[in-house]
C-alpha cells in the first residue's frame, strides 16, 4: 500500500486558549484597595489587547466558564508564538494573577486544510479565516480533538480523495448552522496534546449542542473523531468585569 498523501494546510495566527480558576477565598480576604487595583490593571490589559485587535494585529475574547473546570476562558490570537508567551507572562505578572490558578491551556494555530482546492493567502476571504477577529457572541465552546488511528479506522491511512469526500459531507452539516454557530479550527500538531482545537461561538447555547450532536453522525466524526474535555462559557465584557469580580 502506498502511503496516504498529507493535505496541505495554510496557517494563520497563533492561538492560545488559557483557562484560569479564581481563588475566591483569597480574593475576598484581599483589601478593597488591592481588589480595585487588580481589576483596574486587568481592564487596562484588556484595553491594550482591544487596541491590538483594532489594528488587526491579533484578536482576543474572554468568557466565564460554566461548571467547575475553570472560571475564566481567554482565547488569544497573535501573529507569532512569541507574542503569545509575552501576553501570557504579562498576565501572570499582573495583580489579578495572584488570585488566579491555572486550569488548562491549549496552544495551536489557525488552520485551513486544502481538501477542496488551494486557498490563496492573498484572497480576502481566506485572510478573514486565517486572521479572524473573534466574535463576541454570547456563548463559546472549546474542545480539543484527534482523528482516530486504530486498526481499520485510521484517518491517516485513508486516501486523500476519501478524506476530502468526508470533509465535504462534514462541511455540509456545518453550513446548516450559518449565522447560528461560527467555528474556528486550529491545528496543534507538534504544539499540544491533541491534533486540533475546535472553538465554536453561538448566540444561543442550544445551537452548540445541536451542531455537535448532528456532526456525531457524519462519517468523519462517527468513525474518526476522538474528543477531549469540553469547556463552555458565557461572554464576559470588560464593562461587566467590576460586577463579576465584586464580592
Ligand atoms: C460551524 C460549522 C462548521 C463548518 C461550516 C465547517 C466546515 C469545515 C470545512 C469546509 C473544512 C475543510 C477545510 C478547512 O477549512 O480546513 C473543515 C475542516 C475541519 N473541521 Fe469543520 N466545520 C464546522 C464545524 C466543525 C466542528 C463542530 C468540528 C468538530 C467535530 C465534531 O464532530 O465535533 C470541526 C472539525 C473540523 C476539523 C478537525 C477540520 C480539519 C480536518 C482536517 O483533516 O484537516 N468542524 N470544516
Amino acid at each position: 500500500m502506498t502511503a496516504a498523501e498529507a493535505v496541505k494546510t495554510v496557517d494563520g495566527w497563533y492561538c492560545l486558549h488559557d483557562m484560569r480558576t479564581i481563588d475566591w477565598t483569597s480574593w475576598k480576604l484581599a483589601s478593597k484597595e488591592e481588589r480595585d487595583e487588580a481589576i483596574q490593571e486587568f481592564k487596562n490589559l484588556l484595553t491594550k489587547w482591544e487596541d491590538v485587535e483594532k489594528e488587526e494585529n491579533g484578536s482576543n475574547v474572554l468568557y466565564k466558564v460554566v461548571g467547575q473546570k475553570a472560571d475564566l476562558m481567554l482565547m488569544i490570537l497573535r501573529p507569532t508564538m512569541n507574542e503569545l508567551t509575552d501576553l501570557e507572562t504579562e498576565l501572570n505578572k499582573s495583580k489579578l494573577a495572584e488570585f488566579l490558578q491555572p486550569a488548562y491551556s491549549y496552544v495551536s494555530v489557525v488552520e485551513l486544510s486544502q481538501y477542496s482546492g488551494n486557498s490563496s493567502a492573498d484572497d480576502p476571504k481566506t485572510r478573514e479565516r486565517l486572521y479572524p477577529i473573534l466574535p463576541k457572541w454570547e456563548h463559546m465552546c472549546f474542545y480539543p480533538m484527534d482523528k482516530r488511528r486504530q486498526g481499520d479506522e485510521n484517518w491517516y491511512s485513508l486516501p486523500f480523495k476519501e478524506r476530502a469526500r468526508q470533509l465535504y459531507e462534514h462541511s455540509k452539516t456545518g453550513r446548516k448552522y450559518a449565522g447560528e454557530v461560527k467555528q474556528v479550527i486550529t491545528g496543534s500538531f507538534g504544539f499540544d496534546d491533541w491534533e486540533w482545537g475546535v472553538t465554536l461561538f453561538a448566540h444561543d447555547a442550544i445551537q452548540l449542542k445541536k451542531l455537535v450532536y448532528e456532526m456525531r453522525f457524519d462519517e468523519v466524526s462517527a468513525k474518526y473523531g476522538e474528543f477531549g474535555a469540553f469547556y463552555v462559557g458565557n461572554h464576559l465584557a470588560k464593562d461587566d468585569m467590576d460586577d463579576y469580580l465584586h464580592v
